[in-house]
């Protein structure tokens, strides 16, 4: 959901004459979404942008506690999409079957002092489980993956859809949004132009260093300084940390990455829809380089991942800060594979 139609929506679910009418008209297909830790910090308010999103006919909202609150409360909006909350391992099955899309923000997020390979531990475990009944229940649906470290979350999930025999690469994604929305607000500022304007590819993985974005394609075209590159560059790969350290111990960033989150899974919708030319970056299973999974531009259709973009040319701080990252995030991709062959 751009800004543009997010606003549209806003504007339009908040008139006094809105009636669920206004967006059954649109003759969207019915597209059922279910979300996976609803209840958390990103997936409340992801549940709230979701129900506004006129492209969603079913919401299922599951989260191991809090779900009822929430469905509740998100349900009273007036748009087109029917609500369910989901609260017990037990309704998981139910939750997800049917679903075309399901979005997983569940597991903990950084405190101050952390990496996001710090969270792997727990999260690692929670993903894997959560992807067992997304084999189970909904295989074909296109998975969008939160929970962090995604540089080790995304290859989790492919081993588990691979050890039940569901795996279709077009249809797993790691959720690299909030890094593109962030270069974009970032690099508007120092271009001094207006951010709704303004593309920026960011590519490799989503964990500092591997947090490539490229400025020297970034639109519409500024004169910027070798200096204002790095700092641009620098303060996207840290964008997270800027977050977690500014909430100094409540958490990581939960509402602009409910906003990136719903931007994607939108994107996603439009695909599945046969909308033409959408083209988001994504951490997706990748010949690109000679990583097995790295993010980059992919275009979206009516099964997933359409076509993986390449990269594109690079100045040489890009080519340096691509060859740079791909040690750790092959460990990273290494790490998630490794935890489900040896469990
Ligand atoms: N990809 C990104 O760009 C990005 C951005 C921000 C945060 N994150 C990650 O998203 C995750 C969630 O962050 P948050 O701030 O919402 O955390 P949070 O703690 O506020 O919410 C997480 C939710 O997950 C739920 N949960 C835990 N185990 C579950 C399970 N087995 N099944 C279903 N739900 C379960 C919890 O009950 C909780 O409601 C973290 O791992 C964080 O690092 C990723
Ligand atoms: O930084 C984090 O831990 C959360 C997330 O990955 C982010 O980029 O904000």
């Amino acid at each position: 959901m751009k800004a543009a139609l997010l606003t549209s929506v806003l504007r339009r679910s908040t008139a006094a004459s809105t009636s669920v009418r206004a967006f059954t008209s649109e003759a969207a297909p019915e597209r059922k979404v279910a979300i996976l830790g609803a209840a958390g910090g990103i997936g409340q308010p992801l549940s709230l942008l979701m129900k506004l999103n006129p492209l969603v006919s079913r919401l299922a909202l599951y989260d191991i506690a809090g779900t009822p609150g929430v469905a509740a409360d998100v349900s009273h909006i007036n748009t087109r999409s029917e609500v369910k909350g989901y609260a017990a391992e037990e309704q998981l099955g139910e939750a997800l079957e049917g679903s075309d899309i399901v979005i997983i923000p569940a597991g903990v997020p950084r405190k101050p002092g952390m990496t996001r390979d710090d969270l792997f531990k727990i999260n690692a475990g929670i993903v894997k489980s959560l992807c067992e009944a997304i084999a189970k229940y909904c295989p074909n649906a296109l998975v969008n993956m939160i929970s962090n470290p995604v540089n080790s979350t995304v290859p989790i999930a492919a081993e588990v859809f691979k050890s039940k025999g569901v795996y279709d690469e077009r249809k797993l994604f790691g959720v690299t949004t909030l890094d593109v929305v962030r270069a974009k607000t970032f690099y508007a500022g120092k271009a001094k132009v207006n951010v709704a304007d303004v593309n920026v590819p960011v590519i490799g993985g989503h964990a500092g260093i591997t947090i490539l974005p490229l400025l020297s394609q970034a639109t519409p075209k500024a004169n910027l300084s070798d200096e204002d590159i790095k700092a641009l560059t620098k303060r996207t790969q840290d964008g997270g940390t800027e977050v977690v350290e500014a909430k100094a111990g409540k958490g990581s960033a939960t509402l602009s990455m409910a906003y990136a989150g719903a931007v994607f899974a939108d994107a996603c919708l439009k695909g599945l829809n046969g909308a033409p030319d959408v083209v988001e970056c994504s951490f997706v299973q990748s010949t690109v380089t000679e990583l097995p999974f790295f993010a980059s531009k992919v275009r979206l259709g009516k099964n997933g991942v359409e076509e993986v973009l390449g990269l594109g040319p690079l100045s040489d701080y890009e080519q340096q800060g691509l060859e740079a990252l791909k040690a750790e995030l092959k460990s990273s991709i290494e790490k998630g594979v490794a935890f489900v062959r040896s469990s």
